[in-house]
């Protein structure tokens, strides 16, 4: 995997690059449509390619570790094959499922045992075995097994689990780069850092993390529940120590107000599950603000959902149809809900692309972290 550089912002951190993987190009930054169990829920691959021309969509470890299950993926010949995705995938660990999914989960020191939230079968996920996993599943960027703490979370807990996930860390990268891929194409391992919301924890952590000179570093442990403030901090603090010639993943973020800030941070790579969860329930985000379509007053608006976006769902139907779709609970709802979202969150990264590399970034970013917030 190559990562290039190409625009820098002058008054600001934000950046433009490419990243190049066997499956194709990245262009940063990005959003990452997530794919939880092998697809963008209720999104065709091909409305992911052409309408909201995702360039690089997720995979969830411990979703397709227990259904489909490892047998299946790799008899199709990964997950590429499987789902019909030919351009990247990147797949998370799986710790923080562990942590969000089964409250029957222990962690110890070898990794985290848990009962499936299927059919509550006992599973042990560890550094070694999440790599593997992932070299099964064929996701040209994986995550290395760590430990995303709570918030909030002692300052003692915080430290003990940030060092454990570095000895995870040392055994995924020892483990990882002695295997090969399974299916004929390079994999990277990015390593996560952690550290809560405690600065010198976070300064310990990125520098561990930078010191591994991976291809790659992701951002954990924020999006979990800490003030916006708190995370735009931590944010800023570990990209001044990440390699600035490596792509940054803030994991989890987040809505476009906290991506446009982190993107002025220095962050590359975002992904988010608001975007297609709320989208379901009829939160759909727009680039004149937040709209709850189920509120009576679209009850009788027949304007295109969002004409700014050039998407067939964005102009071919109405805020009032979408209502009625919505509050019907129409399958239909639901896909042009989604597909609309995830067009939204393409097109606000691909802006801000365009603005870093015009050099107007800062003046349009203030502007439109201000509408994208507003509730119409
Ligand atoms: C929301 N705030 C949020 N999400 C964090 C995820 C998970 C991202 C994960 O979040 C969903 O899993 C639950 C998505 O599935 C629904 C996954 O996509 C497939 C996505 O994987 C990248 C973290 N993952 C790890 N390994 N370590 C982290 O520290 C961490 C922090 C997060 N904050």
């Amino acid at each position: 995997m190559e990562f290039k550089l190409e625009a820098t912002d002058k008054g600001s951190k934000a950046r433009t690059g490419i990243i190049t993987t066997d499956h194709g190009e990245i262009k940063t930054p990005i959003f990452m449509p997530v794919g939880t169990a092998g697809s963008v829920k209720a999104v065709h691959q091909r409305e992911l390619k052409e309408d909201i021309k995702a360039q690089i969509i997720l995979g969830n470890t411990y979703h397709l570790y227990l259904r489909p299950g490892l047998e299946i993926i790799e008899k199709a010949g990964g997950l590429h094959k499987f789902n019909g995705w030919d351009r990247p995938i990147l797949t998370d660990s799986g710790g923080y499922q562990v942590y969000s999914l089964s409250e029957t989960r222990k962690i110890k020191e070898e990794g985290v045992t848990f009962k499936s939230h299927i059919d509550g079968s006992k599973h042990i996920f560890t550094p070694e075995a999440v790599m593997d996993i992932q070299r099964t599943i064929g996701a040209d960027i994986i995550m290395a097994f760590d430990e995303c703490t709570p918030y909030p979370c002692e300052y003692d807990y915080a430290e003990q689990s940030m060092h454990m996930t570095h000895r995870w860390l040392k055994r995924c990268c020892e483990y990882f780069d002695k295997t090969e891929g399974k299916y004929g194409y390079s994999q990277t391992l990015f390593p996560i850092v952690q550290g809560s919301v405690y600065k010198d924890l976070r300064k310990q952590s990125a520098e561990v993390i930078a010191s591994y000179q991976r291809e790659g570093n992701a951002i954990g442990g924020l999006s979990v529940g800490e003030p916006a403030e708190m995370m735009y901090e931590m944010t800023e603090l570990v990209c001044d120590i990440l390699p600035y010639d490596k792509p940054r993943y803030l994991m989890g973020v987040g809505t476009p107000a906290n991506i446009l800030e982190c993107i002025t941070l220095g962050i590359d790579m975002f992904d988010c599950v608001m975007p297609t969860r709320n989208a379901r329930n009829g939160m759909l985000f727009t680039s004149e603000g937040i709209i709850n379509i189920k509120n009576k007053k679209w009850e009788s608006d027949f304007s295109p959902v969002d004409p700014e976006l050039s998407g067939y769902v964005d102009t071919f139907y109405s805020k009032a149809y979408l209502r009625h779709l919505i509050i019907s609970k129409e399958i239909l709802g639901a896909q042009i809900a989604s597909i609309h979202n995830l067009t939204f969150y393409l097109w606000l990264v691909g802006e801000a692309r365009a603005q870093i590399e015009a050099g107007t970034f800062a003046e349009w970013k203030s502007g439109m972290v201000k509408k994208v917030s507003q509730r119409l």
